[in-house]
């Protein structure tokens, strides 16, 4: 039997730590006690019914006929035919609020290997009880919700209000093991004397239910995001702080607290991104430090282009054998298997628009292979799939679609903020003189990637071992201090190859904006510059370097006198405006 019932809210308190659902007594024979020749029969009062409820949980539905506190008469003058009286909770485990119709469908326990061996349930405390919070040890709640749920059929994400020592907690079912302990973990089942609970509770709450399991949050143990900036910098990122924990925030969010909780804030969890932008700008360096940040597995990096050349004359399934182990993960431990993070260096090269270009017949494989795994039938709820690229617009919009690589973070040139902390942390390696004026050489470095200024500060120094005469001596590359004029020389150097790329690359790579931002999921992505741009793209090309050309040639004047004019010609081979 399957019908539609309106659900109406049970405010009586002590049914809030049931698993009671409550139906008019006319109804009741609606929900069987066992099956029998294949037909439900309604028997006696006593005999335990079961409602599945929206497909989502099953409650234990009885009629009011205890008069607890005039319980029975409060609710027969409310309740009506074809109503369901649910708990807060249970409405919640739903899914509804009072008022709803709802899918109730009479459930009929499986005779064999339905009693649960073992179940996790993740522990929140609740105000409502004892106003002073005690200590409680986390196996007197163990004991208490066997107790309290003995012979109760309770579903995965399912929460329940238990009462215990004076306080009053929720908790919320995480895992259900039906059968011996070692058995696959299964949605639902019913509890018994002997099933073992374990309690896991948040980090904060270990000192309050002692002796209960922490869950494991995605972030790194003793990770401070307001001080992500001096964590980064120890891993060699500079400058992307705010972005790194704008991804964090958007794409780890539901790991960080309690699956069940996570659930009740129908917060999904992000299976994957890309990360986009100009070459250099240090997508994969941030895809690599994101992952340093994580609880997760050591991230396993593929390219595009060497994945693509393996499949070539194989039918082997590479992408199979690369995600064995999250997949041998998620079979053994389920919800709770560690997070494998795969990081596809320009993914473009294998997850272009299916069916174009050549090879594509391997890449369309690939492609069908890797959103099976993200988004198919035997999804991994274990991984995290990070893409770079720096052509988005090729990418196949099937995979980064929503509940694929659905957030889409630009990547861009550091602003000039973002400059100076690369230029601090890259001359962090080098013996710089103090009067190097960083500031001055991230103001002279826009439009420059991180690499770029990455291999400013190296070009620097190799000026500075330059001057020093004996380019290959270790005193040379020892004693080298790095000045303003090696930077200035090395400036002019990064100007003129800038001009010479810039001449080679269609003009719509250098109108982005010159900053970082992380568009709103796809929208982004829907506003990509249209094809019709390229058109234009030869005129703009050519004013461009005119302009470029007009721009270089003042800026070295500019250097050249500002710096004439302050330091002068010095001695030691250092340039001198005529060299710049
Ligand atoms: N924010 C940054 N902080 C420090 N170094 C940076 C930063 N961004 C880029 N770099 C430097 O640039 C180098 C290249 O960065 P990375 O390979 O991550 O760029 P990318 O965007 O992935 O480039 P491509 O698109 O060409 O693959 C890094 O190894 C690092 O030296």
């Amino acid at each position: 039997m399957t019908s539609s019932m309106h659900v109406i809210l049970l405010v009586d308190d002590d049914r809030r730590f049931t698993n009671f659902a409550f139906c008019s007594p006319a109804e009741i024979g609606q929900f069987a006690t066992e099956v029998n020749d294949g037909k439900f029969l309604p028997r006696r009062r006593t005999e335990k019914r079961w409602a599945l409820v929206n497909n989502r949980a099953v409650f234990n539905v009885i009629y009011p006929f205890v008069n607890h506190g005039g319980f029975k008469e409060a609710l027969y003058g409310t309740l009506q035919i074809g109503q369901l009286a649910l708990n807060a909770e249970q409405l919640e485990s739903i899914d509804h609020r009072a008022g709803d119709v709802v899918r109730v469908q009479s459930f009929v326990a499986p005779p064999a290997g339905f009693d649960v061996g073992e179940m996790r349930v993740a522990v929140e405390i609740l105000d409502g009880g004892s106003s002073v919070l005690k200590q409680i040890a986390a196996s007197t709640i163990e004991k208490k919700f066997v107790k309290a749920f003995h012979k109760q059929i309770l579903t995965e994400y399912q929460s329940v209000i238990l009462r215990c020592k004076g306080n009053l907690y929720r908790a919320s079912v995480v895992d259900v093991c039906v059968g011996q302990p070692t058995s696959v973990a299964q949605k639902r089942g019913m509890l018994h004397n002997s099933t073992k609970i374990t309690v896991e509770v948040s980090d904060s709450l270990r000192h309050l239910i002692t002796g209960a399991e922490t869950y494991k949050s995605i972030l790194r143990d003793g990770l401070n995001l307001d001080n992500l900036e001096e964590d980064l910098m120890a891993q060699g990122i500079a400058g992307v702080a705010p972005l790194i924990r704008n991804i964090l925030e958007k794409a780890f969010i539901s790991r960080m607290i309690s699956l069940a909780e996570a659930k009740r804030l129908k917060l999904k969890p992000v299976r994957g991104m890309v990360l986009y932008g100009p070459t250099g700008s240090g997508k994969t360096l941030i895809a690599l430090g994101i992952c340093k940040l994580l609880n997760a597995k050591e991230p396993k990096i593929v390219r595009g282009a060497e994945i693509l050349r393996s499949l070539v004359g194989e039918t082997e399934d590479v992408l199979t054998t690369l995600f064995t182990p999250a997949i041998m993960d998620e079979k053994k431990y389920g919800a709770r298997s560690d997070l494998h993070v795969f990081i596809f260096d320009e993914i473009d090269s294998i997850a272009s628009r299916r069916g174009e270009g050549m090879g594509q017949k391997y890449a369309d494989r690939v492609v069908n292979q890797l959103l099976a795994l993200i988004d198919g039938v035997q999804k991994l709820r274990n991984i995290f799939v990070i893409g770079t690229t720096n052509r988005l617009e090729l990418l196949d919009e099937a995979l980064i679609r929503e509940g694929r690589l659905e957030l889409l973070i630009k990547v861009d040139y550091p602003d000039k903020q973002g400059r100076l902390k690369i230029l601090e942390l890259h001359s962090r390696n080098f013996r710089v003189d103090p009067g190097v004026d960083l500031h001055e050489i991230a103001l002279r470095t826009q439009r420059c990637s991180g690499a770029a200024i990455g291999s400013l500060v190296n070009s620097a120094y190799t000026c500075a071992v330059g001057d020093l005469g004996l380019t290959n001596s270790k005193t040379a590359r020892v004693n080298a201090t790095v000045k303003m004029t090696h930077f200035l020389r090395a400036l002019q150097d990064i100007n003129l190859n800038l001009q010479e790329k810039e001449s080679l690359r269609p003009i719509r790579t250098l109108a982005l904006p010159q900053s970082v931002s992380i568009p709103d999921g796809r929208s982004d992505y829907a506003q990509r510059i249209p094809q019709e741009q390229e058109k234009t793209n030869e005129d703009w090309k050519e004013l461009k370097l005119r302009l470029d050309k007009i721009e270089t040639e003042v800026e070295s004047l500019k250097i050249a006198n500002d710096f004439g004019s302050r330091t002068g010609p010095s001695g030691h081979g250092d340039a001198t405006p005529s060299d710049l």
